[in-house]
């Protein structure tokens, strides 16, 4: 089956926390529609970009464009921008069930608002591993007052200008900011007034009594790392990233940018009543930021709004309960097929915050990645070897004489692509690292794979030791349960290593989810069969070394 959807983007005055600021919007609306297929069909979205100074292109979160690597959305890597007035059309095939989202993937402009979820639902006649009664979407974004232009020309700044900690949390798009001090301090003030009436508390859904009901859970923060949880209910973390799990029950759900978990919520608490839903910041200072509040209401309940206090939410910086959580995550036997038993090629890859030419950056071994203005995947299609560096990036960095709380200072800013042997089998290991003084603190970095899922094969406290943690990724390949995912934490100090079969013919970005961080470099390119691609759409050309040319 074919979905058609028709999309105009454009801004709008919206006030999702009730302070007004311009969001990029999908026919007026941020957070988007939920799009809704079944495994196997077909979407074509037809974008027209209406925002008249303002590029475009939009990524679509987790679907690894099997065969249609030019519709993945990323500009600069897949494709050309999609440029003010022009049109382009994504087509591409759902080919796995799950969970899934998408959103704007040019500069830093998903933290305007542009995302929105995507349900693959399994095909008729195809029985899921649990039941349910209902089904919900509950898409998490983290939100600023700042415009997202003055984001990013402070970041690029010399003295950089952060960003600094979202003001709300949203939950399907609503919030409410405190307007009155001393919660203004931290970017609210006079301009608080309210524009369409749209903000408020949401209710998430209306719980019959008895009924166990399915949360598709995304995050799409551009910061924040997040606690979710309903008050006086528990949670059954039932699928990660379109991958069943061995049911996992927990209180909060840890819920990095860039991931997707469903969870069975069973309403077994008193009917006469309503509850909170609550979303926390958690791995960064959590007190500047109005947390996410929503409501789950019982179908009897008398009032509509729990008169309750909301949760508070765990301790923001217990980085050992979030660890557990993400080692929790077994793949459900007979769900996911077991990671091959050994790499062929290794890439341990070092997280660092440092200066270049005075520019704050993040780089990986070294390396800033900045994108370049004729994609990737056309340049490297058609050879233009002056598009890209071709000076391949480091698979390792001096890991015997590495401190993690005074890594090596970064190199280079680099249009750089580590080429992939095609169906080869790679490891990847993300080490994380302090970030200098003054800050000195480790962060978490949410890295997400384009055209791919991999195996999460460990996470580790301070230094990946090759000799004696390698032997340890190829065990527990062998001992099975490694859940796949298309995103994972990089927790403070810590590493994380994941293994992925590089057979999918395109060119992919890998990068740090947070938008910040990645309008910062950090990412890298992986590029895998290229020259067994078919012709490449003239639609994805027009910018940069691709601008007049026929192929
Ligand atoms: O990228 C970042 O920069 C700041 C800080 O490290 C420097 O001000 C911060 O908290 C980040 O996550």
């Amino acid at each position: 089956k074919t979905h058609h959807h028709t999309w105009n983007i454009t801004y709008q005055y919206k006030s999702p926390d009730c302070f007004r600021k311009l969001a990029v919007t999908i026919n007026g609306e941020s957070p988007g529609p939920t799009i809704r297929a079944a495994q196997g069909d077909t979407l074509v979205v037809t974008v027209h970009n209406m925002l008249d100074t303002e590029n475009t292109a939009i990524h679509w979160h987790g679907i690894r464009q099997i065969g249609s690597p030019w519709a993945d959305g990323t500009a600069g890597v897949t494709q050309c921008p999609i440029l003010p007035g022009e049109t382009f059309t994504y087509r591409f095939v759902v080919d796995r069930p799950g969970t899934y989202m998408y959103h704007a993937h040019y500069g830093m402009q998903r933290v305007a608002g542009l995302d929105g979820m995507l349900v693959v639902s399994v095909p008729d006649g195809v029985a899921e591993p649990f039941a349910y009664d209902g089904e919900h979407t509950v898409l998490l974004m983290d939100w600023w007052h700042q415009s997202v232009y003055e984001q990013a020309v402070g970041l690029a700044s010399v003295p950089m200008v952060f960003v600094g900690e979202p003001q709300s949390l949203l939950i399907n798009g609503r919030g409410v900011f405190n307007c009155s001090p001393p919660a203004a301090s931290n970017g609210g003030g006079a301009a608080c007034n309210a524009f369409g009436g749209e903000c408020g508390w949401p209710t998430l859904f209306t719980a019959s009594p008895g009924k166990t009901y399915r949360l598709r859970i995304g995050s799409l923060t551009s910061l924040a790392s997040l606690s979710f949880e309903i008050e006086g209910h528990t949670m059954t973390v039932v699928e990660a990233d379109g991958y069943y799990v061995t049911p996992v029950v927990v209180k909060n759900l840890f819920i990095y940018s860039g991931e997707t978990y469903s969870v069975l919520v069973t309403a077994d608490q008193d009917p006469s009543r309503s509850y909170w839903a609550a979303s926390h910041v958690v791995s960064r200072d959590p007190t500047k930021t109005a947390p996410g509040r929503a409501v789950v209401r019982y179908a009897s309940a008398a009032v509509d709004h729990p008169r309750t206090p909301p949760p508070t939410g765990p301790r923001w910086n217990d980085t050992a309960s979030r660890v557990a959580q993400s080692r929790s995550f077994a793949a459900l036997p007979g769900h996911v097929e077991p990671p091959p038993a050994r790499p062929d090629r290794v890439l341990l890859l070092l997280n660092t915050q440092s200066k270049i030419d005075n520019h704050t950056k993040w780089a990986i071994n070294g390396v800033s990645l900045s994108f370049p203005a004729t994609p990737y995947l056309v340049a490297m299609k058609h050879g233009l070897r002056g598009e890209f560096d071709q000076r391949p990036p480091p698979d390792s960095y001096d890991h015997g004489s590495l401190n993690l709380s005074s890594p090596p200072a970064s190199l280079a800013v680099r249009h750089a692509a580590y080429r992939l042997a095609l169906g080869s089998v790679v490891d990847v290991v993300l080490q994380n690292t302090a970030i200098p003084p003054p800050n000195g603190r480790s962060e978490t970095h949410p890295w997400h794979l384009h055209g791919h899922d991999f195996w999460v094969l460990g996470y580790g406290e301070g230094k990946f030791v090759p000799e004696v943690d390698g032997p340890g990724l190829n065990a527990a390949s062998a001992r099975g349960g490694a859940v796949m995912k298309n995103t994972v934490a990089l927790h403070p100090m810590g590493w994380t290593a994941v293994r992925f079969r590089a057979s999918n013919p395109g060119v992919w970005l890998f990068h740090c989810h947070l938008e910040a961080h990645v309008y910062m470099g950090m990412g890298v390119v992986f590029e895998e069969g290229v020259d067994v691609l078919p012709r490449l759409p003239a639609s994805i050309m027009g910018c940069g070394r691709t601008k007049g040319h026929h192929y």
